[in-house]
Protein backbone atom coordinates (compact mmCIF):
# COMPACT_ATOMS: atom_id res chain seq x y z
CA UNK A 1 0.00 0.00 0.00
CA UNK A 2 1.52 3.37 -0.46
CA UNK A 3 1.62 5.51 2.50
CA UNK A 4 0.12 8.37 1.16
CA UNK A 5 -3.14 6.21 0.84
CA UNK A 6 -5.59 6.04 3.72
CA UNK A 7 -6.38 2.59 5.70
CA UNK A 8 -9.56 2.98 5.50
CA UNK A 9 -11.67 5.59 2.74
CA UNK A 10 -15.34 5.84 2.14
CA UNK A 11 -17.17 7.40 -0.41
CA UNK A 12 -20.95 8.11 -1.34
CA UNK A 13 -21.87 5.42 1.49
CA UNK A 14 -25.86 5.39 2.22
CA UNK A 15 -27.26 2.04 4.52
CA UNK A 16 -30.50 1.07 4.81
CA UNK A 17 -32.64 -0.75 7.07
CA UNK A 18 -35.99 -1.88 5.20
CA UNK A 19 -37.34 1.31 3.80
CA UNK A 20 -35.32 3.09 6.00
CA UNK A 21 -32.68 5.10 4.41
CA UNK A 22 -30.55 5.27 7.90
CA UNK A 23 -27.07 6.56 6.49
CA UNK A 24 -26.92 9.34 3.50
CA UNK A 25 -24.22 9.72 1.22
CA UNK A 26 -21.06 9.39 3.73
CA UNK A 27 -17.40 9.86 3.52
CA UNK A 28 -14.98 9.33 5.70
CA UNK A 29 -11.11 8.34 5.55
CA UNK A 30 -9.00 7.02 8.69
CA UNK A 31 -5.44 7.31 8.17
CA UNK A 32 -2.34 4.06 9.18
CA UNK A 33 -2.33 4.66 12.95
CA UNK A 34 -4.80 7.12 13.40
CA UNK A 35 -8.08 7.42 16.12
CA UNK A 36 -10.85 8.69 15.05
CA UNK A 37 -13.62 9.69 17.46
CA UNK A 38 -17.28 8.90 15.42
CA UNK A 39 -19.68 11.09 17.66
CA UNK A 40 -23.46 11.83 17.69
CA UNK A 41 -26.80 11.44 20.14
CA UNK A 42 -28.37 8.15 20.20
CA UNK A 43 -29.70 7.08 17.34
CA UNK A 44 -27.61 9.46 14.95
CA UNK A 45 -26.20 6.49 13.10
CA UNK A 46 -22.98 5.51 14.43
CA UNK A 47 -23.62 1.76 15.11
CA UNK A 48 -25.07 1.46 11.39
CA UNK A 49 -22.32 3.04 9.79
CA UNK A 50 -19.59 0.84 11.57
CA UNK A 51 -22.29 -2.18 10.60
CA UNK A 52 -22.06 -1.06 7.26
CA UNK A 53 -18.00 -1.13 6.94
CA UNK A 54 -18.59 -4.50 7.86
CA UNK A 55 -21.47 -5.39 5.32
CA UNK A 56 -23.00 -7.11 9.34
CA UNK A 57 -26.89 -5.75 8.89
CA UNK A 58 -27.88 -3.04 7.04
CA UNK A 59 -27.79 -2.99 3.16
CA UNK A 60 -24.94 -0.81 2.27
CA UNK A 61 -24.29 1.34 -1.35
CA UNK A 62 -21.49 2.83 -2.18
CA UNK A 63 -17.57 2.63 -1.83
CA UNK A 64 -15.29 1.18 0.59
CA UNK A 65 -11.81 0.82 0.33
CA UNK A 66 -9.76 -0.75 3.11
CA UNK A 67 -6.23 -1.65 2.82
CA UNK A 68 -6.18 -0.72 -0.79
CA UNK A 69 -8.93 -2.95 -1.54
CA UNK A 70 -12.35 -2.51 -2.52
CA UNK A 71 -15.06 -3.99 -0.21
CA UNK A 72 -18.29 -4.50 -1.93
CA UNK A 73 -19.04 -8.11 -2.41
CA UNK A 74 -16.46 -9.08 0.22
CA UNK A 75 -18.19 -11.29 3.24
CA UNK A 76 -18.30 -9.96 6.63
CA UNK A 77 -15.67 -12.99 7.85
CA UNK A 78 -13.46 -12.12 4.67
CA UNK A 79 -13.41 -7.80 5.91
CA UNK A 80 -12.67 -8.99 9.38
CA UNK A 81 -10.10 -11.04 8.30
CA UNK A 82 -8.80 -8.88 6.27
CA UNK A 83 -8.09 -6.56 9.16
CA UNK A 84 -11.16 -4.75 9.86
CA UNK A 85 -12.76 -5.50 13.36
CA UNK A 86 -15.78 -4.58 15.19
CA UNK A 87 -15.77 -4.62 19.11
CA UNK A 88 -19.78 -4.30 19.26
CA UNK A 89 -21.94 -2.02 21.73
CA UNK A 90 -23.41 -5.38 23.52
CA UNK A 91 -19.55 -6.78 23.89
CA UNK A 92 -20.97 -10.30 23.48
CA UNK A 93 -19.12 -12.03 26.09
CA UNK A 94 -19.83 -15.91 26.58
CA UNK A 95 -21.50 -16.67 29.94
CA UNK A 96 -20.06 -19.96 30.71
CA UNK A 97 -16.49 -20.13 29.33
CA UNK A 98 -13.63 -18.25 30.88
CA UNK A 99 -12.11 -15.10 29.91
CA UNK A 100 -9.45 -16.41 28.61
CA UNK A 101 -11.28 -19.01 26.29
CA UNK A 102 -13.19 -15.77 25.69
CA UNK A 103 -10.02 -13.71 24.48
CA UNK A 104 -9.32 -17.26 22.30
CA UNK A 105 -12.32 -16.74 20.33
CA UNK A 106 -11.10 -13.62 18.55
CA UNK A 107 -7.98 -15.40 17.03
CA UNK A 108 -10.67 -17.26 14.44
CA UNK A 109 -10.65 -13.83 13.10
CA UNK A 110 -7.02 -13.60 12.28
CA UNK A 111 -5.53 -12.94 8.76
CA UNK A 112 -3.41 -15.77 7.57
CA UNK A 113 -0.14 -15.53 8.16
CA UNK A 114 -0.69 -12.63 11.58
CA UNK A 115 1.52 -13.02 14.69
CA UNK A 116 -0.68 -12.68 17.53
CA UNK A 117 0.59 -13.39 21.39
CA UNK A 118 -2.24 -13.65 23.70
CA UNK A 119 0.48 -12.87 26.71
CA UNK A 120 1.52 -9.60 24.46
CA UNK A 121 -2.03 -8.90 24.70
CA UNK A 122 -3.16 -9.62 28.31
CA UNK A 123 -0.12 -7.52 28.90
CA UNK A 124 -2.47 -4.41 27.66
CA UNK A 125 -4.94 -4.86 30.03
CA UNK A 126 -3.35 -5.59 33.47
CA UNK A 127 -6.70 -5.50 35.44
CA UNK A 128 -7.59 -8.77 33.20
CA UNK A 129 -4.53 -10.69 33.70
CA UNK A 130 -6.03 -11.71 37.22
CA UNK A 131 -9.01 -12.75 36.11
CA UNK A 132 -8.03 -15.35 33.27
CA UNK A 133 -9.83 -18.11 34.61
CA UNK A 134 -13.04 -16.07 35.58
CA UNK A 135 -16.45 -16.74 33.90
CA UNK A 136 -17.35 -14.72 31.58
CA UNK A 137 -20.89 -14.26 33.49
CA UNK A 138 -19.07 -13.41 36.88
CA UNK A 139 -17.53 -9.79 35.15
CA UNK A 140 -18.51 -6.55 35.67
CA UNK A 141 -19.86 -4.28 32.23
CA UNK A 142 -15.98 -2.49 32.56
CA UNK A 143 -14.65 -6.27 32.65
CA UNK A 144 -16.88 -7.63 29.69
CA UNK A 145 -15.44 -4.42 27.54
CA UNK A 146 -11.83 -5.20 28.41
CA UNK A 147 -12.54 -9.24 27.02
CA UNK A 148 -14.42 -7.60 24.33
CA UNK A 149 -11.38 -5.32 23.33
CA UNK A 150 -8.69 -7.44 24.04
CA UNK A 151 -10.73 -10.29 21.95
CA UNK A 152 -10.68 -7.72 19.20
CA UNK A 153 -6.89 -7.19 19.33
CA UNK A 154 -6.74 -10.91 19.02
CA UNK A 155 -7.78 -10.77 15.45
CA UNK A 156 -4.76 -9.07 14.62
CA UNK A 157 -6.79 -5.87 13.25
CA UNK A 158 -5.24 -2.86 11.15
CA UNK A 159 -8.48 -0.84 11.97
CA UNK A 160 -10.58 -1.70 15.41
CA UNK A 161 -13.97 -0.28 15.75
CA UNK A 162 -15.38 0.48 18.65
CA UNK A 163 -18.71 0.59 19.25
CA UNK A 164 -19.34 2.56 22.29
CA UNK A 165 -16.81 1.19 24.48
CA UNK A 166 -17.68 3.12 27.80
CA UNK A 167 -21.43 3.28 27.99
CA UNK A 168 -22.85 2.60 31.50
CA UNK A 169 -19.31 2.71 32.80
CA UNK A 170 -18.28 4.07 36.16
CA UNK A 171 -15.44 7.28 35.80
CA UNK A 172 -12.57 4.95 37.34
CA UNK A 173 -13.11 2.01 34.77
CA UNK A 174 -13.65 4.71 31.92
CA UNK A 175 -10.40 6.06 32.89
CA UNK A 176 -9.06 2.44 33.15
CA UNK A 177 -10.22 1.55 29.51
CA UNK A 178 -8.46 5.29 28.15
CA UNK A 179 -5.40 3.86 29.73
CA UNK A 180 -5.76 0.62 28.25
CA UNK A 181 -6.31 1.83 24.71
CA UNK A 182 -3.23 4.69 24.87
CA UNK A 183 -0.94 1.23 25.82
CA UNK A 184 -2.55 -0.34 22.96
CA UNK A 185 -1.64 2.82 20.73
CA UNK A 186 2.03 2.60 21.21
CA UNK A 187 1.72 -1.07 19.93
CA UNK A 188 2.18 0.11 16.88
CA UNK A 189 -0.32 0.83 13.65
CA UNK A 190 -3.45 0.23 14.74
CA UNK A 191 -6.22 2.79 13.85
CA UNK A 192 -9.32 3.15 15.71
CA UNK A 193 -12.53 4.16 15.08
CA UNK A 194 -14.48 4.94 18.11
CA UNK A 195 -18.26 5.62 18.61
CA UNK A 196 -18.58 7.51 21.26
CA UNK A 197 -20.97 10.17 23.17
CA UNK A 198 -18.78 10.38 26.35
CA UNK A 199 -16.88 13.69 25.23
CA UNK A 200 -13.89 13.56 27.42
CA UNK A 201 -12.90 9.99 26.91
CA UNK A 202 -13.03 10.60 23.48
CA UNK A 203 -10.57 13.45 23.33
CA UNK A 204 -8.34 11.14 25.62
CA UNK A 205 -8.29 8.72 23.06
CA UNK A 206 -8.52 10.20 19.59
CA UNK A 207 -6.80 12.17 17.30
CA UNK A 208 -10.41 13.70 15.01
CA UNK A 209 -13.61 13.86 15.26
CA UNK A 210 -15.95 12.95 12.97
CA UNK A 211 -19.91 14.06 14.11
CA UNK A 212 -23.07 12.30 12.32
CA UNK A 213 -26.70 13.54 12.78
CA UNK A 214 -29.36 11.80 11.22
CA UNK A 215 -27.11 9.65 9.51
CA UNK A 216 -25.24 12.38 7.70
CA UNK A 217 -21.63 13.48 8.80
CA UNK A 218 -21.77 16.81 9.88
CA UNK A 219 -18.32 17.67 10.40
CA UNK A 220 -14.88 16.21 9.83
CA UNK A 221 -11.93 18.19 11.64
CA UNK A 222 -9.40 17.81 14.57
CA UNK A 223 -10.58 18.67 18.03
CA UNK A 224 -8.88 22.18 17.57
CA UNK A 225 -11.31 22.86 14.94
CA UNK A 226 -14.10 20.71 17.31
CA UNK A 227 -13.73 23.28 20.20
CA UNK A 228 -13.48 26.35 18.68
CA UNK A 229 -17.03 25.96 17.21
CA UNK A 230 -19.21 25.56 20.47
CA UNK A 231 -22.63 25.22 18.38
CA UNK A 232 -21.16 21.89 16.81
CA UNK A 233 -21.60 20.43 20.29
CA UNK A 234 -24.27 22.43 21.31
CA UNK A 235 -26.56 21.78 18.18
CA UNK A 236 -25.53 17.88 17.63
CA UNK A 237 -24.75 16.18 21.42
CA UNK A 238 -26.15 18.47 23.55
CA UNK A 239 -29.37 15.83 25.01
N1 LIG B 1 -31.99 -3.24 13.02
C1 LIG B 1 -32.60 -2.06 12.76
N2 LIG B 1 -33.74 -2.00 12.06
C2 LIG B 1 -34.35 -0.84 11.78
N3 LIG B 1 -33.87 0.38 12.16
C3 LIG B 1 -32.74 0.38 12.88
C4 LIG B 1 -32.04 -0.82 13.22
N4 LIG B 1 -30.93 -0.48 13.94
C5 LIG B 1 -30.96 0.86 14.04
N5 LIG B 1 -32.03 1.39 13.41
C6 LIG B 1 -32.36 2.81 13.29
O1 LIG B 1 -31.27 3.46 12.66
C7 LIG B 1 -31.04 4.74 13.23
C8 LIG B 1 -29.60 4.84 13.67
O2 LIG B 1 -29.39 3.94 14.76
P1 LIG B 1 -27.94 3.58 15.29
O3 LIG B 1 -28.08 2.44 16.25
O4 LIG B 1 -27.03 3.42 14.16
O5 LIG B 1 -27.57 4.90 16.07
P2 LIG B 1 -26.39 5.18 17.09
O6 LIG B 1 -25.85 6.52 16.74
O7 LIG B 1 -25.46 4.04 17.12
O8 LIG B 1 -27.16 5.32 18.45
P3 LIG B 1 -27.05 4.52 19.84
O9 LIG B 1 -26.18 5.34 20.66
O10 LIG B 1 -28.48 4.53 20.29
O11 LIG B 1 -26.52 3.15 19.55
C9 LIG B 1 -32.07 4.91 14.34
O12 LIG B 1 -33.15 5.64 13.85
C10 LIG B 1 -32.48 3.49 14.64
O13 LIG B 1 -33.81 3.44 15.11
Amino acid sequence: MASTEPLLKVRGLNAYYGGSHIIQDAALRVEPGESVALLGRNGAGKSTLMKSLLDAGPRVTGEIMFDGVALAGVATDARTRHGLVLVPEDRRIYPNITVAENIALGRHAARPGAKVNSDEIYDLFPLLKPLLQRAGYQLSGGQQQLVAVARGLMGAPRLLLLDEPVEGLAPVVVDEIAHDIGRIRQTGELALLIAEQNLGFARRVTDRVVLIDSGRIVFDGGWDAFDADPQLKERYLAV
